[in-house]
Parts: structure tokens; C-alpha cells; sequence
């Protein structure tokens, strides 16, 4: 057998101690798999001493783990602290700088400088990669970046984020109110250090920003994404999408046509037949279109220390074997700026929920301002609720824009029987 790999690891939580439990655990099969031996040399944390459950005494051990640079028996350098900038960042470029190859499932660290870590890793003749940090486990990005790499991409779209989907689906099973499962995501390791940036929709945006680069050669926008996180969804939300056939997701979607790149992320109602309707708990799903494989639809765990770990062990894997693809499949100088579709020229169905107090003449001022917009009507829902003189009135609109359905909100949000500001889901028919 020839040499072996020599990896450091920075980062020993949850992702770090995955990786270093399959190294060690699949040390024969992963060495007969490339021709060579992967081997752990060193490893940096903040705490030496915690007990992670795994023997890291036969590492050398780093106080720094940007020393990793300038030692020469170290090949490869895995990073899992997390954060876009700070030592994350530093990591990545003096690694690639001195000749290492980078593997990372820092998300925000691609989706803000993968354009120029990508040049920095070509420069030094070093690979990049990053499977873990899009939909974890799934290999996603080998799937699109060379899977698919015969097509012209025209759409991508998932289930991104293991903790809002954790959240939506428990919330709809088991009736819990969002913090009390969003504790337990936490608990079980799949949400982000601040797990706003997963309610919030950001790390899904992060990863959307990725995915749009693999699959359009396009160089990586996180600024023009439109974001809105899954706060505002409540159990009724749930149950009445259920009601007009339809569940609650937070998609990440990408576009790219004639007008431009479209990237959103969103609360969205999918159709309960449709495959992506059935993805539950902390599982992902990506649906990638081109223009000859058609529609393609990947599943598996998009979280947690197995899923995550596994594809960081693929990356360093391919590494091994002398896999030395550009990292977003283009040469860096290649990649391409697109123009950003406005969200107001987004088209489409919404789902409405208005809490108004209950009395003659409401809805006739509803409707009124929907009728001055030419917005038309597909369903009309009053919910009682128990709610001390006011109902939950339920409204999903044919399709329309963007800015016309913001205006009429804003309108019907001022009049003086609309209680709290009204919410919209976006239907999705895709
Ligand atoms: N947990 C998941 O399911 C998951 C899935 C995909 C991607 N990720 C990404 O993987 C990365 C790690 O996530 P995690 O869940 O393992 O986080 P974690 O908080 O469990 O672990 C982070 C580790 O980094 C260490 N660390 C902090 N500062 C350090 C420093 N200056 N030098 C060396 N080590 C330092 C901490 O001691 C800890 O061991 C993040 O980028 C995250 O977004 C996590
Ligand atoms: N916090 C992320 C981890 C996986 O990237 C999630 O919940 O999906
Ligand atoms: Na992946």
C-alpha cells in the first residue's frame, strides 16, 4: 500500500467525534477502499479533557489548530468548529495556503467565501470540500456536481434544515408547541450553535447558496437570498393546510432563467401527495432538475453525528483516492455572476391567516381590498377557535405577484377589525 493520508481535525463535537468514530471503526475497509490508510494524527478542541467518548490519546494534541499549517506531516485538515469567519475562516485559508487539503461541513463558511477559498485551493494544486455541509449525509453535491454534470440545471429545491423540519413534523404529530421540540433538536444535536440560524431560515439559505453554485456555475450569492424563517407557523397553520390538502415545509429553491437567479427560502405549502410532503423528522430532501435527466429526488438524514460524519468521511475519502475535482466542479475563474430575481416578481397562490375581531361587514372589507387588487379567490375558511369574540379567517388566493398580495396585506393588516399582522405561506405547485 502506498502512504497514508494524514488528517487533522479541528472541531471534536458532535461532527468531529463522528469522524473520528469512523475513521478509527472502518480503518481496514476505508484503507481497502482507496489503496491506502486514513490516519488521524491531530486533533485541536477548546477542551482537552472533556470525555467525548472516544480515545484521542494517540493524537497529537493542539492548543492552535491553526499550527496545523506548518506542521509537514499533516496532509489534510478537517475543520468542525462552525462560523463563517473567525478561526473557521483563518483555518481554511493558511491550510490551503501551506499546501493542505481542506474538508469542512461549515456551511456559512462556503456559502460566504467559497468563491475565494475555491481559487486559494486551486492556486495551491489542493482539493476543497464540502458534502457535509448540504443536506448532510445526502451526497448532494457529488450527485449534482457529477451525477449530473451532463445537464443544463434549470431548478433545485429541498428540505434543508434537519431542525425546522424536526420541528414542523413533531409539531403536527405530537402537538408540542415549537420550543419544547426545538429543545429536543438541540438535545439531539442537529440544530446550529445559535439555532436561530435555523428557525430563521439562514443556515438553509447558507446551504441554498451552495447548491445554486454546484448546480449553475454560479458564483455564490447568500446577499440576494430571500429568507423568512418558520417562527410565525403555528399548530392551526398546520391543520388547516392539512384541511386544503397541503403540508408545511421550509424549502430552500433556486432557479435560473431567462431573467435571472431566483433563490428563496420560506415557510411553504407542498401538495400531501407530493414525495417531498412525506419527508419527516431531521430527514432532507433535494429535488435537482435538468434539462435531459428530467426531475431527480434525493432523501436521507440532513443532520446529527452519523449522517453528517459520514459525508466528511466520503470527502476525505475521494481526497485519498486523488479525486481532485475543482471544488465547485468550474474552474474558480469561471464561475459566473448572476442577476438576482426580485422577490416582488415572484408569482404564485397564498395561504392567508387573518385574526379579526368578529362583526358585521369584516369580510366585505376584506374581499374589497382583494377585489380592488384583482386578486382572486380559491378558498375561504372562518375558524372559530375559541377565541373571545374573534375568529381565524382563512384565505388562499389563485395565483398572483408577489408585490400584489404584500400590498393588499399591508392594507388589510391597517383596517381596525385585523387583529396581529396577518400571515402568509406561499403555496407551492412544482
Ligand atoms: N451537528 C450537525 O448535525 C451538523 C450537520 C452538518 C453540518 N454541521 C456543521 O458542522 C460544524 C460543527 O458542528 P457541530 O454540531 O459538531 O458543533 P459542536 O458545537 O458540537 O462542535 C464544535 C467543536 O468545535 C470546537 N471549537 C470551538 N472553538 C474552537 C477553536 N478555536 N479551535 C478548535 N476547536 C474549537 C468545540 O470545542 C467543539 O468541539 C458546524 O460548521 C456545523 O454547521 C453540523
Ligand atoms: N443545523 C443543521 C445541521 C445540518 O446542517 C440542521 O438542522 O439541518
Ligand atoms: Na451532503
Amino acid at each position: 500500500m502506498t502512504n497514508s493520508l494524514k488528517v487533522a481535525i479541528a472541531g471534536l463535537g458532535t461532527v468531529g467525534v463522528g469522524v473520528v468514530k469512523i475513521l478509527e471503526s472502518h480503518k481496514d475497509l476505508i484503507a481497502a477502499r482507496c489503496g491506502r490508510p486514513i490516519e488521524i494524527v491531530a486533533v485541536s478542541a477548546s477542551n482537552r479533557a472533556r470525555d467525548r467518548g472516544v480515545d484521542i490519546s494517540g493524537y497529537q494534541w493542539f492548543d492552535n489548530a491553526l499550527d496545523f499549517a506548518e506542521q509537514d506531516n499533516i496532509d489534510l485538515v478537517v475543520e468542525l468548529i462552525g462560523g463563517s469567519d473567525g478561526i473557521a475562516k483563518e483555518l481554511a485559508q493558511q491550510s490551503l495556503e501551506a499546501g493542505k487539503s481542506f474538508v469542512t461541513a461549515n456551511k456559512a463558511l462556503i456559502a460566504h467565501h467559497g468563491a475565494s477559498l475555491a481559487t486559494t485551493a486551486q492556486e495551491a494544486g489542493v482539493a476543497l470540500r464540502y458534502e457535509a455541509a448540504v443536506a448532510g449525509g445526502i451526497p448532494i453535491i457529488k450527485a449534482v456536481g457529477e451525477g449530473l454534470a451532463a445537464n443544463k440545471m434549470n431548478l433545485i429545491y429541498g428540505i434543508l434544515n434537519g431542525t425546522c423540519n424536526y420541528i414542523l413534523t413533531q409539531m403536527e404529530s405530537t402537538g408540542q408547541g415549537f420550543g419544547d421540540v426545538l429543545a429536543e433538536a438541540q438535545r439531539l444535536g442537529y440544530a446550529e450553535a445559535d439555532p436561530t440560524f435555523d428557525v430563521d431560515g439562514i443556515d438553509t439559505a447558507h446551504k441554498l447558496a451552495i447548491l445554486s453554485s454546484v448546480a449553475f456555475g454560479t458564483e455564490t450569492d447568500f446577499n440576494s437570498i430571500y429568507v423568512e424563517g418558520i417562527r410565525r407557523i403555528e399548530a392551526v397553520d398546520i391543520e388547516y393546510a392539512r384541511e386544503i390538502g397541503y403540508r408545511i415545509k421550509l424549502l430552500g429553491l433556486a432557479r435560473l432563467g431567462s431573467n435571472g437567479l431566483e433563490q428563496r427560502v420560506h415557510p411553504a405549502m407542498v401538495k400531501l401527495e407530493e414525495p417531498i410532503a412525506q419527508v419527516e423528522d431531521a430527514f432532507n430532501a433535494v429535488v435537482a432538475e435538468g434539462d435531459f435527466i428530467d426531475r431527480t429526488f434525493y432523501q436521507g438524514r440532513g443532520a446529527g453525528e452519523g449522517p453528517t460524519a459520514s459525508a466528511v468521511v466520503a470527502d476525505i475519502i475521494d481526497i485519498a483516492r486523488g479525486h481532485m475535482d475543482a471544488p465547485f466542479f468550474v474552474p474558480a475563474s469561471e464561475l459566473v455572476k448572476a442577476e438576482p430575481v426580485p422577490m416582488d416578481d415572484h408569482e404564485g397562490a397564498f395561504y392567508i391567516r387573518l385574526h379579526v375581531q368578529e362583526r358585521p361587514g369584516v369580510i366585505a372589507d376584506i374581499t374589497s381590498v382583494l377585489k380592488d387588487r384583482n386578486v382572486s379567490l380559491d378558498v375561504m375558511l372562518q375558524k372559530g377557535h375559541e377565541l373571545d369574540g374573534s375568529v381565524y379567517v382563512i384565505l388562499v388566493t389563485h395565483v398572483t405577484r408577489e408585490n400584489i398580495i404584500m400590498g393588499a396585506l399591508q392594507e388589510i393588516a391597517g383596517l381596525s377589525s385585523v387583529q396581529d399582522e396577518p400571515l402568509t405561506i406561499r403555496i407551492e405547485n412544482l
